[in-house]
């Protein structure tokens, strides 16, 4: 009798397997491996794809860098850049604004602040915000600062001379992108003319190296009074409404 209620379940197991197999795919890839690798190799995944990018990219080249980052990814670990397909929306997003001040949030290995920075006309400064000290790379245009927003924010008039920012790409914690933006409303000065662009890329799905999930596009919107959008998954709080 267990055993017919066992047998039961087995197509139901099938179905789930199938129906979210890249979520299985991306556990795999993104905790089973990425655990062993870090056992193997006693270093983080982070440094294996530093020593990689270093020992294969051409030095000084940016669209070398990243598609040296892309390969890794693709054939190597997975690492949650922002990633080629999502990278050529930002990449437009930036040529487009042309902005002289850009605030990035989440820095991670530097993959979307090397894309942007190449992208930046002369003058331009691209501050780029990451609490976690170990994940950092640096570009001439940058300006690497290491702390979590909510405290690097109120900071970055004083502290780091960002009066205004033309150009904010998200790609922190989506948790944090409301208080955020909150914060930067009472903090920053927001673009020309008081017009910044905002982008969020839908987090948590669109991964680089897993091509299903890239189905999600980035925003940049002309913000009048700071008019929030995200696109993809509607669980941020920010549902395109205005503040
Ligand atoms: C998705 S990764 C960023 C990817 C990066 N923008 C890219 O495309 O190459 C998210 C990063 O945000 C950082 N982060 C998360 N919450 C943060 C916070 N409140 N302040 C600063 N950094 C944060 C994490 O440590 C992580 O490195």
């Amino acid at each position: 009798m267990p055993e017919t209620i066992a047998l039961a379940f087995i197509p139901f197991l099938f179905t789930l397997i199938i129906r979210y197999r890249h979520y299985f795919l991306l556990f795999y890839r993104a905790v089973l491996v990425r655990r062993l690798q870090d056992c193997l190799t006693g270093i983080s995944r982070e440094e294996r794809a530093f020593q990689y990018v270093l020992t294969h990219a051409i030095p000084g080249d940016p669209h070398h860098i990243l598609e040296t980052f892309d390969q890794w990814c693709y054939h190597c670990e997975y690492l949650s850049n922002v990633g080629p397909h999502k990278g050529k929306i930002l990449d437009r997003l930036i040529y487009e604004n042309t902005p002289l001040t850009v605030l990035e949030l989440g820095t991670y290995c530097g993959y979307a602040t090397i894309l942007m920075a190449q992208g930046l006309p002369m003058g331009a400064r691209l501050y780029t915000v990451e609490m976690d000290p170990r994940n950092a790379a640096v570009a001439e245009k940058v300006e690497l600062i290491v702390g979590a927003s909510e405290e690097v924010i109120p900071q970055l008039k004083e502290k780091h001379g960002l009066l205004k920012a033309d150009f904010v790409f998200m790609d922190h914690w989506k948790r944090c992108y409301l208080r955020d933006l909150q914060l930067l409303e009472a903090h920053v000065g927001m673009g020309r003319d008081g017009v910044p662009s905002l982008c969020l890329p839908e987090a948590g799905n669109g991964q680089q190296g897993m091509d299903h999930f890239d189905d999600s596009l980035f925003c940049s919107f002309p913000l009048g009074q700071l008019a929030l959008a995200t696109v993809g998954r509607q669980d941020t709080g920010l549902d395109g409404s205005l503040v």
